[in-house]
């Protein structure tokens, strides 16, 4: 996406784009953390002495020097990329010019994705234990953490679209002026679009998860080993559906509910705070008012 072409930032349909190619990120990040262990100690505090007197764990410590070097970049200054940390530098880059396609605001729930990373996330996707890999793991941990952050942001993106829809315009401005979050939410939400993308979501996982033969072929290990045939008992189907899950990369019904009870949510949750600080300062024109 193109944000500093204004049309694109706020095509409804644009935007959808970027979640579904974003759901490609994931999965494939995801899939790359999972080839490690839990490696639980690069999450606890105080474990190494660090050069940058940081008291945080070695992930913490990781993201920190990565962003330091990203923010040079300017990284940060590009409305969907919020960094994890702070103090960062200043770029050393000189500024692009974005054109002012969000209403100011300060929303980063990054502080919640890195919880529910660690705490829901890492345990059911890593086999538990330590490998000793804490570097990759701790790479891999970055490249999850800033593609599930960079999705969920955009629901600001998606919000404002929504906003600017003239047919829907002065509803948000009633409800944004009630102050009144549920009915935002059921507003901006499209049981239609979230069904869709979950079902689509399944599927991808299972692919993406799964290995692919010479031939074209999809396969997992079991494929090989234990032939289903169409006079296999129920029980002997179900438990070699069981291990062809287990022998997976990573297991679709985790990324499925990984979506459901926390990207989406998230992604929801941003668009609320967002519309209900979209009236701050802002002239509403004549024709937008109740
Ligand atoms: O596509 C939208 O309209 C969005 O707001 C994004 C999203 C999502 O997180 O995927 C969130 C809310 C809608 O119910 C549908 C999908």
């Amino acid at each position: 996406m193109n944000l500093l072409n204004k049309d694109d930032a706020l095509s409804l349909a644009r935007l959808r784009d970027v979640l579904i190619r974003l759901e490609d990120t994931i999965i494939f990040a995801l899939i790359e953390r999972a080839q490690f262990a839990l490696n639980d100690c690069t999450y606890q505090p105080g474990v190494y002495k660090y050069d940058n007197g940081s008291q945080g764990s070695f992930l913490e410590y990781f993201l920190h020097e990565m962003e330091k070097v990203h923010a040079r970049v300017r990284r940060y200054t590009s409305p969907d990329e919020y960094p994890f940390t702070s103090p960062l530098p200043e770029p050393m880059l000189p500024t692009l010019d974005f054109p002012p396609t969000l209403h100011p605001n300060k929303i980063n729930v990054n502080k919640d994705i890195m919880e529910r990373y660690l705490q829901d996330i890492v345990p059911k996707i890593c086999a538990p234990g330590d490998d000793l890999n804490y570097g990759s793991s701790a790479t891999r941990d970055t490249e999850c953490l800033q593609a599930l952050s960079k999705r969920i942001h955009y629901g600001k993106f998606i919000a404002e679209s929504k906003f600017m829809d003239p047919t829907q315009q002065k509803t948000y401005i009633r409800l944004i002026q009630n102050k009144d979050r549920d009915a935002i939410m059921e507003l901006l939400t499209n049981r239609t679009v979230e069904a869709a993308l979950l079902r689509r979501l399944r599927r991808k996982a299972l692919i993406y998860g799964s290995d692919i033969t010479e031939t074209g072929e999809i396969v997992t290990k079991e494929d090989q080993e234990t032939p289903t045939t169409s006079t296999a008992a129920n029980g002997d189907k179900q438990q070699h559906q069981q291990q062809e899950q287990s022998s997976r990369k990573i297991q679709a019904d985790v990324v499925v509910d990984l979506y459901e009870r926390f990207v989406i949510p998230l992604t929801k949750e941003v668009e609320v705070e967002y519309l209900l600080q979209r009236l701050d300062g802002w002239q509403i024109p004549e024709e937008s008012k109740n």
